[in-house]
C-alpha cells in the first residue's frame, strides 16, 4: 500500500506549515529559515517555481541516487510504483518522499504541446515533431528538453540548429551535464541529462557530448521505460480526447481540482494509471491527500486503514483523500463494498481503473456514485507521438527513409553525428503493432534498442555498410523482434489468455501436475482474473474427471467460492490445490460423450421432434387422465423386481447414447 500524506506526525506538520515564497513549497515552519537560505542560492529571480526539497532533506539530486524502485517486479506492481508521489510538498520531507523525485517546479516553465497533427492515410506517421525546449516528461522538475525533436521531425539529424543546441546546453548547466541545478544523477534515468547532452550533439556537431550507445543503453537499463515516460501533467497526456479533451468535462472538473468519483475504463496500456497519475500530482498542489492501492495485492484490512486515515483527515484537518484502486475489478464485491458508504458521504474519492466491463465487475451500488470515463485504445498517430517523445528524450535521432542519402555514410565529423539512429519505418511498424498499447510500444521500444545496443551489429541492410562501433542503427525488424519480446508479459485480453487456458486444460487432462500449476502460474502473475480460472475448473471437473471422481466438481465449485471470498492474491493457493487435484484425478468423458451424443442427435433430427410417450407424462387433473396421461406407468419403487418399462421415444427404443454416436 502507498500511502503519500502527512506521515511522521501529521499533527504538527499540519498545523505548522508554511510555503516559501520562492519555490511555493509547503514545510513546517520550524524548516523555513534554512530552506531559504539554499533556496535562494539554487533559485536566483527567474528561477522561482523550481522546487527544492525542504530543508533537512536531501537534495533532489542526492535522492534520486538512491535505489530506484525495482524494475523487475512484475509489471502490475512497478505501475503501482509509480504513483509513489508525495502528495503535498510535505510528504517531500517524509521518510517515504526519499527515493522520490523533487516536487515540480519545472511544470511552470513553458513546454510545447505533443499533440500529434491529423495524419493523412498513407502518409509518414511520424509527425514534424515539436521542439520540446522546457520540461522534461520523464521527470518533473527537470529543466530542459533536448531539440532531438526537430532533429527527429524534420528527419535530418543535421537540421538541428547549432545556435540553439548550444544555447540549450547553456541553460542546462553548460557543461554537458545532466541536470540544471548542477546535481548530477548517473545511476538514475534523467531526462535532462539526455536532453541536455544530446541536443547539443544530436544536430551540433560541434558539442562533443552527443549520447554515445553506451549511455543510451544505461539509461534504458533498470525501470520500463513506459514508467519513465509516463506524463506528469494533462498538457503531456497523448489522445483520448473524448474522455479529457479541452471541451469536457471531465477536463474542466480536473482543472478546478473538483474530482468526481470515477471509474477508468479502457484496454490495457491506453493511460488509465496515467491519468490518474496525473490527477495525483494535480491534487498534491491543492493538499489533497492521494492513495493508491492495487487490487492485485491490497487486502480487506488495507482498505480499512485508508478509510479510517481518511476519516482522520477529514474530521481533523478537513483534508480531503482520494483513493486510487488499479484493477479495482479484481476486489471481489464484499470488498467494493468497503467503501461504499465513505464514497457516500464524501470521506473518500475514489478513482478506480479497470480493463474489465465495470457494469459486471463494479458493484451497481458503487458504479451509481462513479463517474465512468471510458478510454479507448490509443490511434497509431498518438502512439507514433508518444514514441517520438520517447525516441526524443534518448537521444536516438530518426532516419528518413525519404532522403536520398545516407547521414551516416557521408559523416564529415563522425565522432560528433549522433550515435543511435532509428528508421522512421521502425517507429511508424511500432506504433502500427502496439495496438493502441503504449506500455507495449515504449517498451518494445526498450527492448529493441537495448538487444540492438548490446549486440553491436552496426550496419545498414539497405546500403549493405558497415559503421563504426559507435554507430548503431535500430530497424524495422529490431522493433519487431522488440515487441515479440515484450509480449511474453501475458496479454489478458487478448490470445494469450486463451492459449494459456486451453494449455492449462490439456496439461490436467494429460496429467500433468507441474505443467498444470506453470499454466495457473503464468496466467495469475500475468494479472487473470481468478474467478475465470475457476469457471474454467469447474467445466473441466465435469467434461474432463466426470464421474470417475463425482467430488471433484464439488472441488472446484468449492474453489470458485473460495476465490470469490477472498479474492487475489490469497485465493491463488485455492486455485492451485484445484489444479493439481484435478491433474491427479482420474478421468472419465463418459457423461460428456454421452451427453454430446444427446445434443447430436437432437440438432440433426429432420421432422418435429416425437412426443413424450403418454406412460411418462404427469396427470394432475381429470381431463389429462381421461386422454391417457400417465397411463401404464410403472412406479419403480413399488416393484421389487426390474421393471420393464420404455423412457425414450417410440423412435429412438434402442439408442445407447453412451456408445454410440449418433442416433
Ligand atoms: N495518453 C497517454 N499519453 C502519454 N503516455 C501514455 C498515455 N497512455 C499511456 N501512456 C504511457 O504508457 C504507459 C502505460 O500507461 P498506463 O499505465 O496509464 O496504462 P493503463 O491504462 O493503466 O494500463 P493497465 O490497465 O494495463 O494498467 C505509461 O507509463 C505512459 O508512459
Amino acid at each position: 500500500m502507498e500511502v503519500s500524506g502527512p506521515e511522521d506526525d501529521p499533527f504538527l506538520s499540519q498545523l505548522h506549515q508554511v510555503q516559501c515564497p520562492v519555490c511555493q513549497q509547503m514545510m513546517p515552519a520550524a524548516h523555513i529559515n534554512s530552506h531559504l537560505d539554499r533556496c535562494l542560492l539554487l533559485h536566483p529571480a527567474g528561477h522561482a517555481g523550481h522546487a527544492e526539497p525542504a530543508a533537512g532533506s536531501h537534495r533532489a539530486g542526492e535522492r534520486a541516487k538512491g535505489p530506484s524502485p525495482p524494475g523487475a517486479k512484475r509489471r502490475r506492481l512497478s505501475e503501482s510504483s509509480a504513483l509513489k508521489q508525495p502528495a503535498t510538498p510535505t510528504a517531500a520531507e517524509s521518510s517515504e518522499g526519499e527515493g522520490e523525485e523533487a516536487d515540480d517546479g519545472g511544470e511552470t516553465e513553458s513546454r510545447e504541446s505533443y499533440d500529434a497533427p491529423p495524419t493523412p492515410s498513407g502518409a509518414r506517421l511520424i509527425p514534424d515533431f515539436p521542439v520540446a525546449r522546457a520540461g522534461s516528461p520523464a521527470r518533473k522538475g527537470s529543466g530542459k528538453r533536448p531539440a532531438a525533436a526537430a532533429a527527429a521531425g524534420s528527419a535530418s539529424p543535421r537540421s538541428w540548429d547549432e545556435a540553439e543546441a548550444q544555447e540549450e546546453l547553456e541553460e542546462a548547466g553548460g557543461d554537458g551535464d545532466a541536470d540544471a541545478d548542477g546535481e548530477d544523477d548517473p545511476g538514475h534515468w534523467d531526462a535532462d541529462a539526455a536532453d541536455a547532452a544530446f541536443g547539443t550533439g544530436g544536430g551540433s556537431r560541434a558539442h562533443p557530448r552527443a549520447l554515445a550507445a553506451e549511455e543510451i543503453r544505461q539509461m534504458l537499463e533498470g525501470k520500463p521505460l513506459a514508467d519513465k515516460m509516463r506524463p506528469d501533467t494533462l498538457q503531456d497526456y497523448i489522445g483520448q480526447s473524448r474522455a479529457v479533451g479541452q471541451e469536457t468535462l471531465l477536463r474542466s472538473l480536473l482543472e478546478t481540482n473538483e474530482i468526481p468519483s470515477l471509474i477508468l475504463w479502457g484496454p490495457p496500456g491506453c493511460g488509465k494509471t496515467t491519468l490518474a497519475h496525473i490527477i495525483a500530482n494535480n491534487s498534491k498542489k491543492h493538499s489533497i491527500r492521494f492513495v493508491t492501492l492495487s487490487a492485485t495485492n491490497a487486502k480487506t484490512n488495507d482498505v480499512r486503514d485508508v478509510i479510517k486515515q481518511a476519516q482522520n483527515e477529514k474530521s481533523f484537518f478537513k483534508r480531503k483523500t482520494i483513493l486510487f484502486i488499479d484493477e479495482i475489478h479484481r476486489f471481489n464485491k464484499s470488498q467494493q463494498d468497503t467503501f461504499l458508504p465513505h464514497v457516500e458521504c464524501g470521506t473518500l474519492t475514489l478513482i478506480g481503473a479497470t480493463t474489465e466491463n465495470p457494469s459486471f465487475q463494479v458493484n451497481a451500488a458503487l458504479l451509481s456514485r462513479c463517474r465512468v470515463i471510458v478510454l479507448e485504445k490509443l490511434p497509431v498517430e498518438a502512439m507514433v507521438t508518444i514514441l517520438m517523445r520517447a525516441i526524443n528524450s534518448l537521444g536516438i535521432h530518426i532516419l528518413d527513409s525519404s532522403r536520398p542519402t545516407d547521414p551516416l555514410s557521408h559523416s564529415s565529423n563522425s565522432s560528433s553525428e549522433p550515435s543511435v539512429l532509428m528508421e522512421d519505418k521502425a517507429v511508424d511498424t511500432l506504433a502500427y503493432l502496439s495496438d493502441g498499447d503504449a506500455r507495449t510500444g515504449l517498451n518494445g521500444l526498450q527492448l529493441a534498442v537495448l538487444a540492438r545496443l548490446s549486440s553491436r551489429k552496426m550496419f545498414c541492410k539497405k546500403s549493405g555498410q558497415t559503421y563504426s562501433p559507435s554507430r548503431v542503427l535500430i530497424t524495422e525488424n529490431d522493433v519487431k523482434e522488440g515487441l515479440q519480446r515484450s509480449h511474453i508479459l501475458y496479454d489478458r485480453a487478448g490470445e494469450e489468455h486463451y492459449n494459456c487456458i486451453s494449455a492449462l486444460h490439456k496439461a490436467m487432462r494429460g496429467s500433468d501436475q507441474n505443467a498444470s500449476l506453470y499454466w495457473l502460474a503464468r496466467m495469475l502473475e500475468g494479472g487473470e482474473d481468478p474467478l475465470y480460472v475457476a469457471r474454467r475448473l469447474v467445466r473441466f471437473a465435469s467434461e474432463d474427471i466426470g464421474l470417475a471422481d463425482p467430488s471433484a466438481l464439488t472441488q472446484a465449485v468449492a474453489a470458485y467460492q473460495g476465490c470469490h471470498f477472498i479474492g487475489m492474491p490469497e485465493c491463488e493457493v485455492l486455485l492451485a490445490q484445484c489444479v493439481v487435484y484435478f491433474a491427479r484425478a482420474p478421468k472419465s468423458i463418459e457423461v460428456y460423450s454421452a451427453y454430446s451424443n444427446v445434443k447430436a442427435c437432437l440438432r440433426s433430427h429432420q421432422g418435429p421432434l416425437p412426443p413424450v410417450p403418454l406412460h411418462l407424462r404427469n396427470a394432475p387433473t381429470r381431463l389429462l387422465k381421461d386422454l391417457g396421461y400417465g397411463k401404464g406407468y410403472k412406479y419403480n419403487p413399488m416393484y421389487s423386481e426390474p421393471v420393464e418399462q420404455e423412457y425414450l421415444p417410440e423412435e429412438l427404443r434402442g439408442v445407447d447414447f453412451f456408445k454410440q454416436r449418433r442416433c
